[in-house]
């Protein structure tokens, strides 16, 4: 994996020397890991990860054959790892990151028996937010979301896939997606923005009207400032549910949203088997979350049309929801991936603890859970080939973490924020503890 033994001299920015496990995750440039693969995340032993001045992987491999290779070169930085592994940053494939106000109560509703949808349906849940996100000033949204995404990088997250949905109004959406655009430049992650205007239908308004104006109006001016240069805009999403946006009004949103360029991924069969992953592979979507009630041929769909299954552990606990069958999915070969949906109704954006759950309650294995983590949760978002993995050529982003064994990330529940040593973006640390 280092380049074919020949002494680099070209200063470098960034060595990391010597850590007991370097999980690269892939070795061969594999967009992907599916079924049996899944469980065999690639590790380097004793290994050292070289950054380069471009912020990209140069070499990673044994430390004898780094230090050899890369003898009398210079480093920025040099992080000596002894005793500690290393992982590539985590990719968290689904976010509501840009909000509002506070739904704490609806928590405690919940608690008391009352359902999502019931909650949903009285006004509450998503509608409320959409109240207080409306009101809200872009400086608001802007330092609250700053906020919340450098939560996510201490918990290691270095990709984040972050949506709209919160304004169901063509100039709320606009501003959700500016708000993003606006962090970029704040916080060093790379953020993978959704436009999810259809994330509900407006108090007062019918489904197919509504879906007929995002196609009409809102879809084609995101376009616009996405070819002007303005915002940086790559995935489409729509929340298909039963008396949400059914079948017929979701499928003619994504598929305007597929002929104006943007990468399918949106929300499905999260209480009603509503055939997403069918719909998913009509439309050639690249992944759909949630995905609780999918049954057997909504999976056959997906293996077969290499879409993504992001799943959301967190939200299933916090809704105590069936669990999505990962098992089930991982068996038919579905590139199954992580995310932590984080949002006013389950609160959580740390990935360790999506991990967790999802090995506890989804019964994926450790190494599963980051193969779903890295690079199917990239793939998920169209950026596995700068993301996902430590590999040679692609974005030097990896976590540190204080413990001889990567598999301490997940099985420390909770304990992340004590055993990460250091986040790393583009060879730069943004994190250290
Ligand atoms: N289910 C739809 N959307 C979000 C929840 C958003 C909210 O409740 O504010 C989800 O993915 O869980
Ligand atoms: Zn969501």
């Amino acid at each position: 994996m280092s380049d074919g033994g020949v002494a680099v001299q070209v200063a470098q920015r960034l060595l990391v020397r010597g850590a007991a496990q370097v999980v690269v995750v892939c070795r061969g440039g594999q967009r992907y890991l599916a079924g049996p693969d899944m469980a065999d995340v690639a590790i380097v032993p004793n290994g050292s990860v070289v950054v380069g001045r471009d912020g990209d992987v140069v070499a990673v491999g044994p430390a004898e054959e780094i230090a050899a290779q890369f003898e009398g070169c210079s480093f920025d930085q040099i992080i000596d790892a002894q005793g500690h592994s290393v992982i590539p940053g985590l990719v968290d494939a689904h976010t509501h990151p840009v909000w509002a106000g506070d739904r704490v109560h609806e928590f405690a509703m919940k608690l008391a028996g009352a359902s999502y949808l019931d909650v949903h349906r009285a006004g509450g849940g998503i509608h409320s937010t959409v109240e207080w996100t409306r009101a809200a000033g872009e400086p608001q949204l802007l330092a609250s979301l700053c906020e919340r995404l450098r939560r996510a990088l201490r918990a290691g997250t270095t990709v984040v896939e972050a949506k709209s949905g919160y304004g169901l109004e063509l100039g709320t959406e606009l501003r959700m997606l500016r708000t993003l655009e606006r962090a970029r430049a704040l916080v060093p992650l790379r953020i993978v923005s959704s436009y999810c205007g259809a994330h509900a239908v407006p108090r007062g308004r019918d489904a197919d009207g509504y879906a007929e104006e995002v196609v009409r109006e809102h879809l084609p001016a995101v376009r616009r400032l996405v070819e002007d240069g303005s915002l940086r805009v790559e995935l489409a999403d729509v929340f298909l549910e039963r008396g949400v946006f059914e079948r017929d009004a979701a499928r003619s949103v994504l598929r305007a949203a597929r002929d104006l360029g943007f990468l399918l991924n949106f929300h499905g069969d999260e209480f009603t088997d509503m055939g997403a992953g069918e719909l998913a592979a009509e439309l050639g979507a690249r992944a759909v979350s949630h995905l609780e009630e999918t049954s057997d041929q909504g999976i056959a769909a997906m293996a077969t049309a290499r879409c993504a299954a992001v799943l959301l552990p967190s939200t299933a606990y916090v809704l105590r929801l069936k669990e999505p069958r990962a098992r089930a999915m991982i068996d038919a070969g579905v590139i199954v991936a992580l995310g932590s949906d984080f949002n006013p109704n389950a609160y959580c954006i740390a990935m360790p603890v999506v991990m967790n759950l999802a090995c506890v309650r989804l019964r994926m294995s450790l190494p599963e859970a980051l193969a779903a983590a890295t690079i199917n949760a990239a793939y998920a978002l169209g950026c596995e080939e700068r993301h996902g993995s430590l590999e040679p050529g692609k974005q030097g982003d990896m976590v540190i973490i204080a413990e001889p064994r990567w598999e301490h990330i997940i099985y420390q529940l909770g304990c992340h924020g004590d055993i990460i040593s250091h986040v790393i973006t583009q060879g730069n640390v943004v994190y250290e503890k």
